[in-house]
């Protein structure tokens, strides 16, 4: 039991230090470029993810040692230790916001891989959606909706976008239909397989970090249509493919533009890989 506690923990380590690796990730913090954010690099993400280690084990353990009927509850649990963690990270980063994403949905799935331990029946989709039953209702609730709103709040309010919380209430579609099916397809370096992988999620998602850059949604046109160029291309494995990658990344930090939603469901996905045992590594070429 520890030991398949400890392994979550490690997988999801792993899986915020992979994603900060991979690149060239388009407007996104890689170790060659900080891209979009000014504020941060390579170093800050390390910190950032190793300060998030006691919050994951603390997830990890509520979601094994839950016995009641209503998951609900252990979300409820689990949210207060999110928002502990927003404060040890931004403590860790010198108050730069690294990992708020992250922190929620990676929280929430290795609480549900802990539930999952002792009660292996449900799946990790259907532990995930009963957790967050309430979370829409209760987030997007017209009382919550007042005061200083984030840019998930705004977006929910202008264009019924939900965001990251939609997406986990859902049970993480777009990882468990499209980005972990693309990630077990991919061939090449660890690095080509993620890249095609985060460019499956870029073409899928409604990112509220990219809409609020942006300043509206009429970008997700434009950029689905640049991750179709990008696959027509041949993906990473191709010279071309390569190289329009890196065109994007020139674009999207010249017009300051991020992709922090697609980053953070990378994770959930290197996460859920690791764990299902289809990350293998490949060797490094080149
Ligand atoms: C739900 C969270 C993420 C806060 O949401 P918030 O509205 O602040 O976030 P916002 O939508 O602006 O984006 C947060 C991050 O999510 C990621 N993201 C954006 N869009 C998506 C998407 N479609 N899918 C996945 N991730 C996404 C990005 O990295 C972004 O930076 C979480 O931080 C949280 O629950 N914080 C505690 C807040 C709380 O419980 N308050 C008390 C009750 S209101
Ligand atoms: N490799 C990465 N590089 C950059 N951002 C990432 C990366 N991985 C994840 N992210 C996500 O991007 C978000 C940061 O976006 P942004 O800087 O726009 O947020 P903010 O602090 O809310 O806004 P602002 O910087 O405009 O005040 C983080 O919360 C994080 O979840």
């Amino acid at each position: 039991m520890l030991a398949a506690q400890n392994q979550i923990v490690t997988d999801a380590l792993r899986a915020l230090l992979y994603e900060v690796s991979v690149q060239p990730k388009p407007g996104l913090v890689d170790p060659v470029s900080h891209g979009s954010h000014p504020d941060m690099d390579v170093f800050t993400f390390i910190d950032s993810s190793l300060s998030l280690a006691p919050y994951l084990r603390q997830c990890v353990q509520a979601g094994s040692e839950f016995q009641g009927p209503d998951l609900t509850v252990l979300f409820q649990q689990i949210r207060p230790l999110g928002i502990e963690a927003e404060k040890t990270m931004l403590q860790a980063t010198g108050g730069v916001n690294t990992h708020k994403g992250a922190i929620f949905a990676l929280g929430i799935s290795v609480c549900a891989q802990g539930y999952r331990l002792q009660h292996p029946e449900p799946d990790f989709v259907e532990v995930v959606c009963q957790m967050l039953s309430q979370l829409l209702e209760i987030d997007f609730a017209p009382q919550q909706l007042q005061g200083k709103l984030t840019a998930g709040q705004r977006q929910y309010q202008a264009y019924g976008f939900t965001g990251i919380r939609g997406e986990a209430a859902a049970g993480f579609p777009i990882v468990i239909e499209k980005a972990l099916p693309r990630l077990e397809r991919s061939s090449g370096t660890l690095n080509q397989r993620l890249l095609d992988t985060l460019m499956e999620i870029v073409g899928q998602i409604q990112d509220s970090n990219l809409i609020k850059r942006a300043h509206g949604p009429q970008v997700l046109t434009q950029v689905q249509q640049q991750v179709q160029q990008y696959f027509a291309l041949g993906g990473s494995q191709t010279v071309a493919g390569s190289q329009y990658l890196q065109k994007l990344d020139q674009q999207f930090t010249a017009q300051h533009w991020s992709l922090g939603g697609s980053a953070d469901l990378l994770i959930v996905t290197i996460f859920l890989a690791a764990q299902k045992g289809i990350l293998e590594r490949t060797a490094v070429q080149g």
